[in-house]
């Protein structure tokens, strides 16, 4: 079964959920993870569960790179706020990194996101 994190800062996680709610058949079809809060959210919010990691400063970032170094997840979905800065940037950047190195595909807008679900 193809396995995606969803991942969004706050102010794209009502994007987050609307798109969710949007491919709900075809997100349905995957198992998902998720840091946080934005695992709550969509799991509260949406028909579909989420397996929660930390919150994303406390350290769920890194655990979804995890993830991706294990090559236990078939894609990336995260919505980052492009316009204000995060304390743990560090590790958002990591994570962006280890997609990278391990090929894993990643889609950090609303756009990039239906052609991940499509293509994966
Ligand atoms: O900060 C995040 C990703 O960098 C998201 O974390 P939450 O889903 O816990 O808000």
């Amino acid at each position: 079964m193809t396995r995606l994190a969803l991942i969004a800062h706050d102010e794209k996680k009502a994007d987050l959920i609307d798109f969710v709610r949007e491919h709900e058949t075809r997100l349905g079809e995957c198992s998902l993870v998720g840091t946080g809060t934005t695992g709550k959210r969509i799991t509260e919010e949406t028909s579909l569960t989420v397996e929660r990691m930390a919150s994303g400063p406390l350290g769920g970032d890194m655990m979804i790179g995890a993830e991706v170094a294990k090559e236990a997840l078939d894609g990336v979905i995260f919505l980052r706020d492009p316009l204000r800065a995060q304390p743990h940037e560090p590790d958002i950047t990591a994570l962006l990194r280890i997609c990278d190195v391990h090929d894993t595909p990643l889609a950090t807008n609303l756009a990039s996101a239906a052609y991940l679900i499509e293509g994966v």
